[in-house]
């Protein structure tokens, strides 16, 4: 049976930080707070996480997680996910989407590493390695600051093995964004710089009204890109269906939307994209997201999982309904090879292909350093 629920916070470093819009960009290497939700049994197994600390506040632990979680089989996964769902209601935006798929992934975590399986084959075993695209950082002063910059970084990421990317442009706060025109220039440099073999994907991250983002789709189109991804605010699912029957270029999403598996059926219905998306941090978990590929499969539509790292690797690892693991965020100035010390590996090598092998350990694929991060636990 489960016997502790407990967020262990620990010092680190890291190379990059986030600006004041929550965009992340490269930084000199820095001691930062990091936190690791752990699930442990009477069997002395534990489930890890990690999780940003102020999305699974104490609150939610004591009045939502425990009491669903204590003395209950970690097996009976589905049922608590749906007890732990069904407290969303009540917690009035307390408990929110992300910090209920923190605690949903510690528990696929906890029964693989019971298992002695990797989470993916646990969830069903589709695939031992899937293409990664790469996911670029937003556009900055430094680095990613001109169309050129992106173009040069382009070519060595097709260098080193990539066979997609996608282009996070600039973002509030950087000075003159959001721009059209800039973002259209940055995708034809790279399109010119990596020529038309390779899979090219916009994420313009929900700055733009219809009309632009319109005439941007447009200009995508001209340019023979894969998908367009959070042009406008996700809340507006009109919006997309709009903008989805006006461009042959596949829309994308939601990615931000609350609501699971659920909202996502709406998309799907409504005709507001034509590429479905969803991911374990911010749909929910591991569990609803698998929902999410199944419901996409039943309608014949592609679906694309958000984000990097364990948990994603263990959707794209049961299913095969997602073409790419999104590997990123990446900058020319960043190392996203590096190893920090809370960790002994990175979970998502690239390997010369441009594929990225699913994880062979028990658990979703995380090789923690608890010996850091146990001596470095903040009381
Ligand atoms: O912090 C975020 O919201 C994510 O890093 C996001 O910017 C990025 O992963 C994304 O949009 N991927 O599609
Ligand atoms: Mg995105």
């Amino acid at each position: 049976m489960i016997e502790r629920v407990a967020v262990r916070t620990f010092t680190t470093t890291a190379c990059t930080s986030v600006d004041a819009e929550g965009h992340r960009h490269p930084a000199p290497e820095h001691e930062v707070t990091e936190a690791l939700l752990e699930v442990t049994d009477t069997d002395g197994v534990t489930g890890y996480c990690q999780v940003q600390p102020d999305q699974l506040r104490p609150a939610v632990l004591d009045k939502h997680v425990r009491p669903v979680l204590l003395g209950q089989d970690p097996w009976d996964r589905e049922r608590l996910w749906r007890l732990l769902a069904r407290r969303q209601r009540g917690a009035h935006g307390g408990f929110t989407d992300r910090a209920l798929g923190f605690v949903d992934t510690a528990l696929w975590d906890l029964v693989a590493r019971k298992a002695g399986l990797p989470a993916w084959k646990l969830a069903g075993g589709a695939r031992d390695k899937v293409p990664a695209y790469a996911s670029t950082m937003c556009g900055d002063t430094a680095g990613l600051a001109t169309p050129g910059d992106y173009a040069d970084f382009a070519k060595h990421l097709v260098a080193v093995g990539y066979r997609a990317i996608k282009l996070h442009t600039w973002m509030p706060p950087v000075p003159g964004a959001p721009s059209v025109s800039r973002d259209v220039e940055a995708c034809r440099a790279v399109r010119e710089a990596v020529g038309p073999d390779v899979e090219l994907m916009l994420d313009a991250s929900h700055w733009y009204s219809r009309t632009e983002a319109l005439r941007l789709g447009r200009a995508l189109q001209e340019l023979g890109f894969y998908w367009f991804e959070e042009p406008m605010e996700e809340a507006s699912v009109s919006s997309y269906r709009w903008l989805a029957d006006q461009l042959d270029i596949p829309v994308i999403g939601p990615e931000v939307a609350w609501g699971k598996h659920l909202t996502r059926a709406e998309w799907i219905s409504t005709g507001a994209c034509d590429v479905l998306r969803a991911g374990p941090a911010g749909s929910g978990g591991i569990t609803p997201v698998l929902k999410a590929v199944h419901l996409a499969e039943s309608f014949n539509v592609d679906c694309e999982i958000h984000g990097n790292g364990s948990a994603s690797l263990t959707v794209l690892g049961a299913t095969d309904a997602g073409r790419w693991y999104e590997r990123g965020l990446l900058h020319p100035h960043v190392d996203f090879d590096r190893v920090p010390p809370h960790r002994n590996t990175i979970v998502d090598p690239l390997d010369e292909n441009g594929d990225v092998a699913l994880p062979v350990i028990p658990g979703i694929g995380d090789d923690w350093n608890l010996e850091h991060i146990g001596v470095h636990t903040l009381e």
